[in-house]
């Protein structure tokens, strides 16, 4: 049978990208969605948004909601400080085994765990399961009609604190309507747009950062 696009992606990353060398991966991907066939990664427009407000947060603890092949995983385990390390949710399993590889290709296995699942039983499972006290950077890219919910559960399994940081992929394109009106009109929330454009085309898109107020 063909191949899926994350498993040729897979195969282009492992042919082209330097083995340890997170920013070849990126770029080998970038590179080959560009040219060969588009993949809903947040792309290297967004993502240098990402990278920005990565290194603004410095997170200890981050989740990603939302793995697909990985290519943001790299993206943000790459700039984390020693010891910090980031969380990553899927529950394709097929997506899942790539983005591990994809992962590992970096050199970035010790940074990111990988769990496997939905994110609405996961969530409330961080604390007793993964240790997580509260978090400190959370990116949102999975289905954009679970934003909104799965931003109310990490509100009531006390999973945010003052200044936890939500960065929100797509909020134009595919768009977040009922995530961003909650974002935007929520007293506990300090919100700011990102105006970029969807990956590897010319459509405008954004990333919208919430700062949670306590
Ligand atoms: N509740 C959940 N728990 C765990 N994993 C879950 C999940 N919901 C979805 N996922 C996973 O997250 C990814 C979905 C991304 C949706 N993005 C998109 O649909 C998307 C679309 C476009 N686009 O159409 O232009 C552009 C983009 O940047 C996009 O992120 C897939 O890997 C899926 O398996
Ligand atoms: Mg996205």
């Amino acid at each position: 049978t063909r191949s899926t696009r994350p498993q040729r992606l897979l195969t282009h990353v492992k042919q082209r990208a330097r083995r340890g060398d997170a920013q070849s991966v990126i770029t080998t991907i970038d590179d080959y969605c560009r040219a060969r066939e588009w993949a809903m990664n947040v792309g290297d427009e967004k993502g240098s948004i990402l990278d920005q407000v990565v290194c603004e947060v410095s997170p200890d603890v981050a989740l990603e909601l939302g793995t697909y092949c990985g290519y943001s995983s790299v993206r943000i385990a790459r700039l984390l400080p020693p010891g910090a390390r980031l969380l990553t949710v899927e529950f394709n399993h097929d997506y899942a085994t790539i983005a591990r590889e994809v992962i590992d290709w970096a050199g970035l296995q010790d940074r990111v765990q990988l769990l496997e699942g939905a994110s609405g039983d996961l969530i409330p499972q961080l604390r007793q399961k993964h240790g997580i006290e509260t978090l400190d950077f959370i990116f949102l890219d999975h289905w954009k009609d679970r934003y909104l919910p799965d931003t109310r559960l990490l509100e009531d399994c006390s999973l945010l604190r003052r200044g936890t940081v939500l960065l929100a992929d797509n909020v134009i394109c595919p768009g977040t309507p009922d995530y961003l009106e909650y974002v935007r009109s929520s007293p506990r929330y300090q919100s700011q747009y990102f105006s970029s454009h969807l990956e590897y085309t010319r459509a405008e898109d954004g990333l919208e950062k919430s700062v949670f107020l306590g």
